[in-house]
Parts: C-alpha cells; sequence; structure tokens
C-alpha cells in the first residue's frame, strides 16, 4: 500500500464525498437532503465521483477492449480517449446539473483543469495510461470553497506535458482528503458498506480488513476503496467511511481505537 503524509493540518467541517459510478445514476431525494444537512452543519464539501459502470458501456459500444487489475482499470491510448471523454463530458456534467436542480451550487473540475491533479504513470508498463498523483492544486480548490461552491472533480489527471491519465477515483478521493486536510472522508458505493458473510460491518480495523482481502471477501472494486481508506486513515484523516447511498455504512478504524 502507498503511504501518504498529510502536508496540511485538519480543517474542521470540511468532508469528501467520493461518489462511485454504480451509485450516480440513483441519487435521490434523501441524499441531496442528507447532502444539504452537512451544508447546513457547516461542512464545505468537495465531491469527486467515479464513472466505471459509464466507462464500461462507452468503451463497449466503441469496441475497445480493458481490463481490471487489483480495481484499477489497464487504460490503453484508445481506451484512455474514451474514458476521459466519458468522464469529463458525460458524467460530470450529469451529475453537476443533478446537484444544481436540487440547489446544490455546484461547479464541475476535472483533475486537468488549473493543473488539479499533475500525475506521473502509475506503471505504464502494467496499467498504461494510468497517473500516480503527484501534486494536488489545493489553492484553486480554497478558491472555489471560498466562493462557496461544490467543486465536483472527476477522476482524470494530466503529466507535466499535457497527457490525460485516468485514476481510480477512491484514489483521488484520498489524495484530495489529505491535501485539503479533511475532517472526514466518504467512499460511496452501491452496497451498504464493507459486507462480510452477507453483514454490513460496522466498523473495520487494517488487520481484519488484510484478512478479508487475503481470503477474498474483499475483492474487486472494493480493493481501491479500502487501500485509498486506509491511506487516509493512515496519513491523518480523522474519520474514514465507506458507504452506500443512505450515507451509512462502514467505519474504517485504527487497530488501537478497538482496545
Ligand atoms: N466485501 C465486500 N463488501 C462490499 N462490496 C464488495 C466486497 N468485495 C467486493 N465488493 C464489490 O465492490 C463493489 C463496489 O466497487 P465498485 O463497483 O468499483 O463501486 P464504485 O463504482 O462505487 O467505486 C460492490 O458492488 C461489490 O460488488
Ligand atoms: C484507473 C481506474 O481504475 N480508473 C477508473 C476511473 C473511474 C472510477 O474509478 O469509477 P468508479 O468510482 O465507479 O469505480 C476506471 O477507469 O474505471
Amino acid at each position: 500500500m502507498t503511504t501518504y503524509k498529510s502536508t496540511q493540518h485538519t480543517v474542521a467541517k470540511r468532508m469528501v464525498i467520493k461518489l462511485g459510478g454504480s451509485m450516480l445514476v440513483e441519487l435521490n431525494a434523501d441524499f441531496f437532503a442528507t447532502f444539504e444537512q452537512f451544508q447546513e452543519a457547516g461542512y464545505e464539501v468537495i465531491v469527486v465521483h467515479g464513472g466505471g459502470p459509464a466507462i464500461n458501456k462507452e468503451l463497449a459500444k466503441n469496441h475497445v477492449a480493458s481490463t481490471v487489475l487489483n480495481g484499477i482499470r489497464v487504460t490503453s491510448e484508445d481506451a484512455i480517449k474514451i474514458v476521459q471523454s466519458t468522464i469529463i463530458g458525460q458524467v460530470n456534467p450529469a451529475l453537476v446539473h443533478q446537484l444544481n436542480r436540487a440547489g446544490i451550487e455546484a461547479i464541475g473540475l476535472s483533475g486537468n483543469d488549473g493543473k488539479l491533479l499533475t500525475c506521473s504513470y502509475l506503471d505504464e508498463s502494467v496499467y498504461g495510461f494510468v497517473g500516480d498523483i503527484q501534486h494536488v492544486n489545493v489553492e484553486l480548490i480554497e478558491k472555489v470553497l471560498a466562493a462557496g461552491l461544490v467543486p465536483v472533480i472527476s477522476c482524470i489527471g494530466s503529466t507535466d506535458d499535457g497527457t490525460p491519465l485516468n485514476i481510480n477515483a477512491d484514489t483521488v478521493a484520498s489524495r484530495l482528503a489529505l491535501a485539503l486536510g479533511t475532517e472526514s472522508l466518504l467512499l460511496v458505493t452501491d452496497t451498504a458498506g464493507i459486507t462480510i458473510d452477507n453483514n454490513v460491518q460496522q466498523i473495520a480495523s487494517p488487520s481484519a480488513i488484510s484478512a478479508w482481502i487475503a481470503s477474498g471477501e474483499i475483492h474487486g472494486g472494493m480493493l481501491p476503496k479500502v487501500e485509498a481508506a486506509l491511506a487516509s486513515l493512515q496519513a491523518g484523516v480523522p474519520s474514514v467511511q465507506i458507504v452506500g447511498r443512505q450515507l451509512r455504512g462502514t467505519l474504517i478504524t485504527k487497530e488501537e481505537a478497538l482496545v
């Protein structure tokens, strides 16, 4: 697991909410009501989103094959063009529109805008056009938040010379939570949290998560999620949760907190 250190003090009442592509289409009134409750409670909210299902659909439509390794999409030169146009051209504006229509003033950004997410290649020989975030333009987000807007950030970054790279959205959320010093990170997905033997876990420690990965009870798209959650917790984000659309689910807890 990659380890990162938080460069900033925690900002109370700031949270990153990551919306998985698997739950984006079904945002409902309850979700928006809870979102507004966070804002009314004084939270500055930063939204990060994925779009796995929409990408899969567009890749298939264009007959571009792709594989997923450890929850990360192996992204060819043909695939990155489709990933970029789907995420920035379709998924992001649809989400911004939904938020605005619900009365939440939102502005869409990709990692390319204002050099928000500058990346190197994660491992070009294995993953192709996939980014490893090297720098976050924190000042840009601070300006957007100061203007009273909710930044809605998609998971495309670029290299210094402007080559677009695909980044797993859970990783983007985790790195933004660290860079912005947020108090809370919510990874929202289509299950009600980490589920083991059909039971949603209310809390999960790093050692329990390692055991569930080893046994295969955590797999696929849950892998980058738990990795992002553990990296954030380890680096000092105080509250990290993997939750369903009701915004309740699994709290990821340090080992010592369980004693
Ligand atoms: N132990 C687990 N608990 C819950 N979901 C799991 C688990 N292991 C694997 N998964 C899978 O992870 C999926 C969530 O990851 P993903 O599809 O990438 O969602 P998102 O689009 O929200 O990032 C779930 O739908 C489920 O199929
Ligand atoms: C590199 C990598 O894996 N990128 C992801 C980006 C979208 C994503 O993360 O979407 P979800 O949040 O819906 O899973 C992908 O291509 O699917």
